[in-house]
């Protein structure tokens, strides 16, 4: 047996050199390294190398959802959070809660390090809430704190195609479904005075809280289904839309005197449908240019609406061609630049838009308004019924049965031409039903009277239209003096 002496031992001057040129190697070749293996790739190799030699071969896969994708919001961090927001079991023990100013409820969401167990077609899914605050040095020597916020779902590594293809889209249609219902509508109108800016700050925008919706409105009962068939029918068509080419919005004309309830079908129509409504008024807007620039800034899911179309640009072309009988100046805001613009560009960079028209005057309007086609469905709001008046008493008063009165107001209504608003205003004068009831009745014998006076008379036909032209007149400048106000305040949902 060979023994070690000693004196075959290595020096420890040896030793000690053999040391420094093994380490100088390794600096040598950890600088290699740093300067020719990309930073991530090093990270790779690390976390490859330690995943082989340290831990035991996992069945879990995990996905890391980070909140942003670049310098965009990742898309399933967003709807992974809203989805969690319904999975929050009584077991949690840390949850953050917030709330806009401007929201109706709180916002309850995890916690970091929180973690919360899904189950989806019998796969069993953990999420957990990652956030991670870092300290960096921006150029001016100051520290910035950001936080890196991310979820991980970890699953069994089988079911990877199926949470990929059914579960991720499965969480985003839900949290489509859960922001849809908490959605606050927004009315959008040009101006400065507003709390939140949309559409690049060119519209302004408050909270559209209208209670205005379809059962509540006296209008033909039949013209109501149609509209609230043919709403129903665009908000599916997309696919329809998509195959027959066209672009995927809808035109309503709502035509009728002041006060029958033009401006409370819009908000019903916004109610029912989810979306948020844009009210242009076309007086402020200078030229085409213009145009262009607010209606690209609206959203999809909404209602652009263009009040007494026949009191803008109609006019305005008209004075024009009378004036010298030529085409006003591309610069100009014109009918036919609005009209092609709908038509066109704007239509077809948007999905389910709609846009409303209204106008006291359908008479008056411009051909190219009326042409077919070009507004889907022309719908006459009217003075009021006794179907209408029925439906307003219910509303107002709570009868939904049958009151003594009715009999002789319902003899008087048709031919009284009276107005929703003008009913309404009656109804309202009094909470006691017999006192509000009697004082319609009175009103509508007024009404009554002065139509059968001004008959009586032998006026010519002219002037028995004259009270109801007189009636428009009043109409429009409660308009004026309402819009005027508006202008200057904060008015504006009052006039929806
Ligand atoms: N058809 C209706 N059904 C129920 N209420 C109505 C109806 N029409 C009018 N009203 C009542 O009258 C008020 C004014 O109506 P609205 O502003 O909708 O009329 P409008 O047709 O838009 O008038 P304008 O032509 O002056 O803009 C409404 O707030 C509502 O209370
Ligand atoms: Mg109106």
């Amino acid at each position: 047996m060979k023994m070690f002496s000693l004196a075959d031992m290595p020096s420890t001057t040896t030793v000690l050199s053999a040391y420094a040129s093994i380490a100088g190697s390794m600096m040598l070749v950890r600088s290699i390294a740093n300067e020719f293996i990309p930073h991530q790739f090093q990270a790779y190799l690390l976390s490859s190398l330690r995943y082989f030699f340290l831990s035991p071969i996992s069945s879990q896969l995990t996905l890391v959802i980070e909140e942003l994708d670049g310098i965009s919001r990742n898309q399933v961090f967003e709807a992974s959070e809203i989805y969690l927001r319904t999975k929050i079991t009584p077991s949690a023990e840390r949850l953050r809660v917030s709330k806009a100013s401007r929201e109706k409820n709180f916002t309850v969401t995890i916690e970091k390090g929180e973690e919360i167990v899904d189950e989806f077609q019998g796969i069993q899914l953990k999420w957990r809430y990652i956030c991670s605050e870092s300290n960096s040095n921006d150029p001016y020597g100051s520290q910035l704190r950001s936080e890196h916020r991310s979820f991980e779902l970890v699953f069994s590594k089988k079911h990877k195609e199926r949470v990929l293809d059914s579960y991720l889209p499965y969480v985003l249609n839900k949290s489509r479904d859960i922001k849809e219902e908490n959605k606050v509508l927004k009315l959008y109108t040009l101006g400065s005075f507003y709390d939140d800016a949309g559409g690049g700050g060119l519209w302004g925008s408050v909270n559209l809280d209208h209670p205005a919706t379809f059962d509540k409105l006296a209008m033909d009962p039949e013209v109501k289904k149609a509209l609230m068939d043919d709403l129903e029918r665009f908000v599916k068509g997309r696919e329809f839309y998509k195959k027959v080419g066209k672009a995927w919005k809808r035109g309503y004309l709502l035509y009728g005197p002041p006060g029958t309830g033009k401006s409370s079908l819009i908000a019903a129509m916004a109610n029912y449908l989810n979306f948020d409504i844009y009210d242009l008024e076309l007086a402020n807007l200078q030229c085409n240019s213009e145009l262009r620039r607010l209606l690209v800034a609206t959203a999809n899911r909404s209602i652009l609406v263009i009040e007494d179309i026949d009191c803008s640009v109609e006019l305005r072309d008209r004075q024009f061609a009378a004036a010298g009988g030529f085409e006003p100046p591309n610069s100009q805001l014109t009918l036919s630049g609005l009209l092609n613009f709908i038509d066109g560009l704007w239509s077809s960079c948007g999905d389910e838009r709609i846009i409303v028209f209204t106008t006291n005057h359908k008479d008056r309007l411009d051909p190219a308004l009326l042409r077919p086609g070009r507004m889907d469905m022309h719908i006459h709001l009217s003075y009021c019924t006794n179907y209408g008046f029925k439906l307003l008493a219910s509303n107002y008063l709570g009868i939904h049965e049958n009151h003594r009165l009715f009999g002789e107001i319902e003899g008087l209504i048709e031919n009284a031409e009276v107005t929703p608003a003008e009913v309404a205003e009656e109804l309202m004068k009094n909470d006691n039903a017999d006192i509000a009831l009697e004082g319609l009745t009175k009103f509508l014998k007024r009404k009554t009277m002065e139509r059968d006076e001004v008959k009586n008379e032998g006026v010519k036909e002219a002037e028995i239209q004259e009270p109801k032209k007189q009636k428009i007149e009043n109409g429009e400048e409660r308009k004026f003096v309402r819009r005027t106000l508006r202008r200057g305040t904060r008015t504006i949902c009052r006039r929806w």
